[in-house]
C-alpha cells in the first residue's frame, strides 16, 4: 500500500516508517496537518492509506482530516482510509476523530501486532478499492463509447463539446464543429440488408479516423450521423478537414461479403462564434449547414465561418 504517515514527533515517524517499509508498503510523510493536506492533494488518487497523529502544533490532526475529507470531496477525489494515532483513550477523542473524518483511532504506544493486524485489514480494503475503481472506470467508458463503432457516443461528444465551449469562451480558442451524415444509407440497408449497414458505419468511421488529427473528438449522434469537434481549428484548415473526410469515404467502396458498396457522406461544418454561440446554437448551424450541403446535392461539404 502507499500509506502517508503524519506526526511531529521524528523518532515516531521514523519507527513507524521502519516498521511499516519492513512489511513492505511504500511510505510517504508529512510533519504537520499543513504537509499533510498538500501531500494528499499531490497524490490522492495513489495513497491507500493514511496514519495522522492528533496532537501536533499548527494544524491538529482533527482539522487536518475535517479539510482533506471537504477537499475530497469539493473535488471528487477518491475516498482514502484515515486512522488516527493518539495517546489519548477519552472517549471523546475518539468520537471527535470519528465525527472529524477518521475511520478508526489506535492508542499510542501501538503495538507490533495490533500494527500489522490493522495493515492487514488495509490491505483488504485497499484491494477491494481497486477493484472498485477499475470496474468504475470499465462502466464509464461503457457508457461513454458507441458500441457499433467504438467512437464517442451523444453523450459524450456532447460533454467534449461543453468543455470545449467553456474553454474558448475563457481563452478566446478557436474550434469547429463538424456534423456528417451518410448519403441515402437507407438504400445500403435496403439493398444489402442490416448487417451490411453496420458494417458500412464501422468502416465509415475507420476511415474518417484516419483524417482526423489525433486530439480531435469524433462520436455518433444518431443512427448515421457524427460529430467532430475540431480543436483549434477554423476557416481553409477546418473546411479542408472536412474535404478529406468526404474524400476518404467516396474515393472507394466498402467491400462487405464480396460486395462493393459506394457511399459518400454529406458534411456540414461552423466556427465557434465566442461572443454569440452556446452549445446548442453550434450545434444547430452545423445542422442547417449539413441540411444545405444534402439539398446542394451530397457528397460535399458546406462550411460557415
Ligand atoms: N444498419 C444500420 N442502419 C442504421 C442504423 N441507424 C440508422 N440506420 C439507418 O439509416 C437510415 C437513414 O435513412 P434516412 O434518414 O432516410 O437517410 P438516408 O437514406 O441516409 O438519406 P439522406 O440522409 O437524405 O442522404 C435508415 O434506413 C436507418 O434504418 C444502424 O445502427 N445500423
Amino acid at each position: 500500500m502507499k500509506i502517508l504517515i503524519v506526526d511531529d514527533t521524528n523518532t515516531d515517524r521514523l519507527l513507524l516508517k521502519m516498521y511499516l517499509s519492513k512489511l513492505e508498503h511504500d511510505v510517504i510523510e508529512a510533519v504537520n496537518g499543513e504537509q499533510a493536506i498538500i501531500q494528499y492533494i499531490k497524490d490522492a488518487n495513489e495513497l491507500d492509506l493514511i496514519l495522522m497523529d492528533v496532537q501536533m502544533p499548527e494544524m491538529g490532526g482533527f482539522e487536518a482530516v475535517s479539510k482533506i475529507r471537504s477537499i475530497q470531496e469539493s473535488r471528487n477525489l477518491e475516498w482514502v482510509p484515515i486512522i488516527f494515532l493518539s495517546a489519548s483513550a477519552e472517549a471523546e477523542d475518539i468520537d471527535e476523530g470519528i465525527r472529524a473524518g477518521g475511520d478508526d483511532y489506535l492508542i499510542k504506544p501501538i503495538h507490533q501486532k495490533v500494527l500489522s493486524a490493522k495493515m492487514l485489514a488495509m490491505q483488504r480494503i485497499a484491494d477491494m478499492r481497486h477493484r472498485l475503481i477499475l470496474a468504475n472506470n470499465v462502466l464509464e467508458a461503457q457508457a461513454s463509447t458507441d458500441h457499433l463503432t467504438g467512437i464517442l457516443n451523444r453523450r459524450a461528444l456532447e460533454t467534449v463539446l461543453d468543455r470545449e465551449v467553456a474553454r474558448s469562451k475563457r481563452f478566446e480558442s478557436a474550434f469547429s464543429f463538424a456534423l456528417f451524415d451518410l448519403d441515402h444509407f437507407k438504400r445500403v440497408n435496403d439493398n444489402y440488408g442490416h448487417d451490411a449497414g453496420d458494417f458500412v458505419l464501422a468502416e465509415v468511421v475507420k476511415r474518417v479516423s484516419q483524417g482526423l488529427r489525433s486530439d480531435d473528438a469524433l462520436g455518433r449522434v444518431g443512427g448515421e450521423e457524427f460529430g467532430v469537434v475540431i480543436f483549434n481549428c477554423v476557416g481553409k484548415k477546418a473546411r479542408d478537414a472536412c474535404e478529406r473526410y468526404r474524400q476518404l469515404v467516396a474515393e472507394k467502396p466498402f467491400i462487405f461479403n464480396g460486395i462493393e458498396i459506394k457511399t459518400s457522406i454529406s458534411v456540414g461544418c461552423v466556427a465557434f462564434d465566442i461572443k454569440t454561440d452556446s452549445r446548442e446554437s453550434i450545434y444547430k448551424k452545423a445542422d442547417v449547414c449539413l441540411y444545405e450541403a444534402k439539398g446542394a446535392g451530397r457528397n460535399r461539404v458546406v462550411y460557415q465561418e
